[in-house]
C-alpha cells in the first residue's frame, strides 16, 4: 500500500495580491509559511510520514515541503525536484491582477482558461522578459520545450509524463510519496487519479495548505482518498 499525499503550496506573495503567477517564481507570504508548517502538523498528526518528497522547481513549493518537513522532524528524505510539477503557465496573464483580466476578457473567455481544459491564455510573444528561457533555472532544457501559455490539458501532459516515469514506481514499491506542487499542476492530476471529466474538473478548487490523501495497492488501484485537515473521508 502506497499513499500519495498531495500538497498545494501555502499562500504565496502573489496569491496574496491577487495576480496570475503560474511561472513566475514567488516565495511564500508570512500567511502562507505558517499554512506550510501547519500541514507539516497535520501529516505528523497522522502519522502521514513519507519516504520521498517531490517537488516543481519553483520556490513556493519548494519551501512549503521543507517547512511541512521541518515541522515534522522529518527532513532525512529526498527530496526531487521535476520542472514538470510547475504550475500552469499562465502565459502573458503572468503578473496581471485576476480581476482585471475578468474585466478585460469577460467573465466566460476568465473561467474557461482558468478552470476549463483545453482552453490557454494568450501566449507569451518573443523578446517578453517573462519568458522561461530568461530564466538560468531553464538553461539546460530544450528552449522549445519550455511553455509560454498552457490549457490544464497541456500542463496534465506533462505532469503525467512525470507521475508514470518517477512517481508511479514509488508508490507502486509501497512507498509514501510527498508531493509538494500548485493549484493546477495539482488539478491535472487528481483529474487523472478520480477519473473526472473536463466538465467535472471545472469545479474542483485545491486548497493551499491542505494535504490531500490518495491511498493505492500495488496495483496501482486506488483505494480510498483522505482529508486529514478535515478529519473525514470522501
Ligand atoms: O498561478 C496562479 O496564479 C495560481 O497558482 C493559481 O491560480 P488560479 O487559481 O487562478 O488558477
Amino acid at each position: 500500500m502506497g499513499r500519495l499525499i498531495l500538497l498545494r503550496h501555502g499562500q504565496s506573495l502573489y496569491n496574496k495580491e491577487n495576480l496570475f503567477t503560474g511561472w513566475t517564481d514567488v516565495d511564500l507570504s508570512e500567511e502562507g509559511i505558517e499554512e506550510a508548517k501547519r500541514a507539516g502538523e497535520i501529516l505528523l498528526k497522522h502519522d502521514l510520514l513519507p519516504d520521498i518528497c517531490f517537488t516543481s522547481w519553483l520556490k513556493r513549493a519548494i519551501h512549503t515541503a521543507q517547512l511541512a518537513l521541518k515541522e515534522m522532524e522529518w527532513e532525512q528524505i529526498d527530496c526531487i525536484k521535476s520542472w514538470k510539477l510547475n504550475e500552469r503557465h499562465y502565459g502573458a496573464w503572468q503578473c496581471h491582477n485576476k480581476d482585471a483580466i475578468r474585466k478585460e476578457v469577460g467573465d466566460e473567455m476568465f473561467m474557461a482558461v482558468r478552470r476549463g481544459y483545453d482552453t490557454s491564455p494568450p501566449p507569451l510573444q518573443d523578446g517578453d522578459p517573462r519568458l522561461a528561457e530568461n530564466d538560468p533555472k531553464y538553461r539546460k532544457l530544450d528552449p522549445s520545450s519550455l511553455p509560454r501559455g498552457e490549457s490544464l490539458k497541456a500542463t496534465r501532459k506533462r505532469v503525467l509524463n512525470y507521475f508514470a516515469e518517477a512517481i508511479a514506481p514509488e508508490l507502486a514499491r509501497g512507498k509514501d510519496l510527498l508531493v509538494s506542487a500548485h493549484g493546477n499542476s495539482l488539478r491535472a492530476l487528481v483529474m487523472a487519479i478520480e477519473h473526472l471529466t473536463p466538465a467535472e474538473i471545472v469545479e474542483v478548487e485545491i486548497p493551499t495548505g491542505e494535504p490531500i490523501v490518495y491511498v493505492f495497492d500495488e496495483t496501482l488501484h486506488l483505494l480510498r482518498k483522505e482529508r486529514p485537515a478535515r478529519f473525514s473521508k470522501d
